[in-house]
């Protein structure tokens, strides 16, 4: 099979927005953000998306840039958090990707968004962010143990997972 996309997933705060531009330089392929993209279609950032037009809505959208990223050329991906559990938008790309899960506990997640919980919609509101990010896990951990590949992110910075996704891609790929 030719080269396919690497997609990382896993919780808000696992890492996906920061080790994709690192891992997609490692393997010399462009990377793309799909908050970052969507924000710039639609004119508006994630939560002004979701307080403006809904949570529906935002699904939608990631739905319909799936199905355009499926027949692109290989490149590493970033999708939201929820991408992997909405299934009307990874089905479309499942086929084309390689998922990788950047697992993280709620506590290590937390400690990394520090203030930026405020940027996530999901866990901006709630009166105990480390219990929201606990349900969100809770949910979506089937869903993120479907990947093809994990990496075990607590203790690692950024730069060493994405090595380890990298090392992991390259030995995929070769072995493909
Ligand atoms: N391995 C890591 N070690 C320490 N800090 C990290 C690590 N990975 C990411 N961070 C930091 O955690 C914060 C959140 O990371 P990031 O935005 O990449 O998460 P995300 O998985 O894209 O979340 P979301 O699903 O909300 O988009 C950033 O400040 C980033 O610098
Ligand atoms: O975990 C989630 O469902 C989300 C994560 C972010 O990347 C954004 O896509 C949005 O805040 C939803
Ligand atoms: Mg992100």
């Amino acid at each position: 099979m030719s080269a396919r996309h690497v997609i990382l997933v896993g919780l808000p705060g696992a890492g996906k927005s920061t080790v994709g531009p690192l891992v997609a330089a490692a393997l010399g392929r462009p990377f793309l953000d799909f908050d970052v993209e969507l924000a710039r279609r639609i004119g508006a950032s994630v939560p002004e998306q979701f307080a403006r037009d809904g949570e529906a809505a935002f699904r939608e959208r990631e739905a319909v840039l799936s199905r355009e990223l499926a027949a692109a050329p290989a490149m590493v991906l970033a999708p939201g958090g929820g991408w992997l559990a909405n299934s009307a938008a990874s089905a479309p790309l499942r086929p084309a990707g390689r998922i990788i899960y950047l697992r993280t506990t709620p506590a290590a997640a937390l400690a990394r968004l520090g203030a930026a919980v405020a940027d996530r919609p999901l866990l901006a509101d709630a009166d105990d962010p480390l219990a929201a990010l606990a349900a969100l896990l809770a949910r979506r951990s089937a869903a993120y143990e479907t990947a093809d590949l994990t990496v075990d992110t607590d203790g690692l910075d950024p730069a060493g997972v994405a090595d380890r996704v990298a090392a992991l891609v390259r030995a995929a790929e070769g072995g493909a």
